[in-house]
Parts: structure tokens; C-alpha cells; sequence
């Protein structure tokens, strides 16, 4: 997938007229995490829920104003983003490397990485004003588990040997097995957080997947119980070759 960025994340700074007539988007007050999601937010963050309050602060206000959430999302980034990224822990193996593939904002990235403390991240974000607003954040959370690495996928997976690969909203898994497969070196997990395409994208990664030496992928639902919306995830483990 190509993505060259908004406008705004291009030439931030701007004034109104040299962005097309677009207003500039306007940072927002953190939603509040609400008593029914709160259950949900403290069972899957525990110690570290002030600093998952703290991130998603930073959504809601530069997140949104550098252009990296849309401000429509405010109100339901809880529940349509940290935690529905946050529920895909349960599938991490005890202390395993993790790498992100476009993670944009840190989703699902920083919601694992808070989420689960014994495990390390690596965010790979090919955007530099995305990649800046990680590192601002990452530093601010005093998150010790994650490095920000600034690259195409593609151009940095022959340098990594990672445990699991998480991705959400990147591309079509088709085109994400061969970006993604590649780093796991023959072992570990590609874990695509997919919405109801997931069995049609399936179908359609068939070439690829045996290309790319993935077994056949497994439709997880996770969250059950737990949240309002349940996550779902296409699972796909490496063979060696
Ligand atoms: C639609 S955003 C999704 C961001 C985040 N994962 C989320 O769910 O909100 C897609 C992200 O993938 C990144 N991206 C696109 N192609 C990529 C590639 N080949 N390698 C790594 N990241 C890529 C983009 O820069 C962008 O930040």
C-alpha cells in the first residue's frame, strides 16, 4: 500500500487558505473512559491504565490536530481503538518481540505495549511526522519496551527476526503477507487485526500465503465478555523453508 500522507502531516503549520479551504484540525479534550468500559480498560492495562489514559490524551489532542486520528474518532477512542487493539494481548506469548507494521498512532502498538510489559515492540512507520509523534509520546509514557523505527516494511524486514507481527488497517492481507512474513524468519505469528473481510481476504492471499510460507490462517475473535465489540484477528504462522 502507498500512503503519502495528509496535506496537514505534509506541510503542518499552514494557514487555512494554503491547505485548500480545509479547516485546520483542532486537538480535543481526552474522551472519559466511561464506568462501562472501565472494567475492560482496568483487567487489561491494570498498573498501567493512568499512562493508557495518558496516551489516549495525546490522541485526542495532537494526535488528532498533526492529523494522525480523524477528529471524529474522539469520542470513541477508547472503545473503537485502545481497547479493541488492547484485547489482541491475550495472543502475545509470554516476553515475545513484536513488530507493528504501520502503526500510525501506535495501534495497535503502544495499546500491547502497555498492555503487556514483558513483551518488547518495534513500531515500524514509514511517515516521519508519524514516527516524531511516536517518539514524543513513547517518551512521555516512559515506555521502556518500545523503539520507533522509521522505514517501509519492505525495506526493513530482512534485519528483523521477530516472535509476532501485529498490523491493523495497513492493507489487504494479500499484500501485507509478503510485507510481514519475511520477518518472522521462518517462525512466529503474523496476528492482522481485520474487520468482516477477513475471510474474503483470506481466499484471496491463497497464492501468497504459499509463497510466502504461511500456514493456513485462523479467524480469532478476542475482547468476548470483555468489551461491547469483539476484535477480530486473521492469524497466520510461519513455516520454516
Ligand atoms: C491507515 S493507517 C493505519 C494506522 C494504524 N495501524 C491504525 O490502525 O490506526 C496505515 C499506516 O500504515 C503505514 N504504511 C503504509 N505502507 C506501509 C509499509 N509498506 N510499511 C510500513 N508501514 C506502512 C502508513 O504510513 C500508515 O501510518
Amino acid at each position: 500500500m502507498t500512503e503519502r500522507g495528509s496535506a496537514y502531516e505534509r506541510r503542518p503549520g499552514l494557514d487555512p487558505q494554503d491547505r485548500g479551504d480545509r479547516p485546520a484540525p483542532v486537538g480535543q479534550p481526552a474522551p472519559p473512559l466511561t464506568d462501562a468500559l472501565r472494567p475492560a480498560a482496568v483487567e487489561l492495562f491494570g498498573e498501567a491504565l493512568p499512562r493508557a489514559e495518558a496516551y489516549v490524551a495525546h490522541l485526542a489532542d495532537t494526535g488528532i490536530e498533526w492529523g494522525l486520528i480523524g477528529p471524529r474518532e474522539a469520542p470513541r477512542l477508547w472503545e473503537r481503538h485502545v481497547l479493541n487493539c488492547a484485547v489482541v494481548e491475550e495472543l502475545l506469548p509470554q516476553g515475545a518481540l513484536v513488530a507493528d507494521v504501520g502503526s500510525g498512532a501506535g495501534l495497535p502498538g503502544l495499546c500491547l505495549a502497555l498492555a503487556r510489559p514483558d513483551c518488547q515492540f518495534l513500531l515500524i512507520e514509514p511517515l516521519e511526522r508519524r514516527v516524531e509523534w511516536l517518539d514524543r509520546v513513547v517518551a512521555d509514557l516512559g515506555l521502556e519496551n518500545v523503539d520507533v523505527i522509521r522505514g517501509r516494511a519492505e525495506q526493513v524486514s530482512g534485519n528483523l527476526d521477530v516472535d509476532v507481527v501485529t498490523a491493523r488497517a495497513v492493507s489487504a492481507l494479500k499484500t501485507l503477507v509478503p510485507l510481514t512474513m519475511p520477518m518472522l524468519q521462518g517462525a512466529g505469528e503474523l496476528l492482522a487485526i481485520k474487520g468482516r473481510s477477513a475471510a474474503d481476504e483470506i481466499a484471496a492471499a491463497r497464492k501468497v500465503l504459499r509463497k510466502y510460507g504461511g500456514a493456513e490462517p485462523e479467524i480469532l475473535t478476542v475482547g468476548e465478555g470483555l468489551l461491547p465489540e469483539t476484535t477480530t484477528v486473521v492469524r497466520v504462522s510461519a513455516r520454516p523453508r
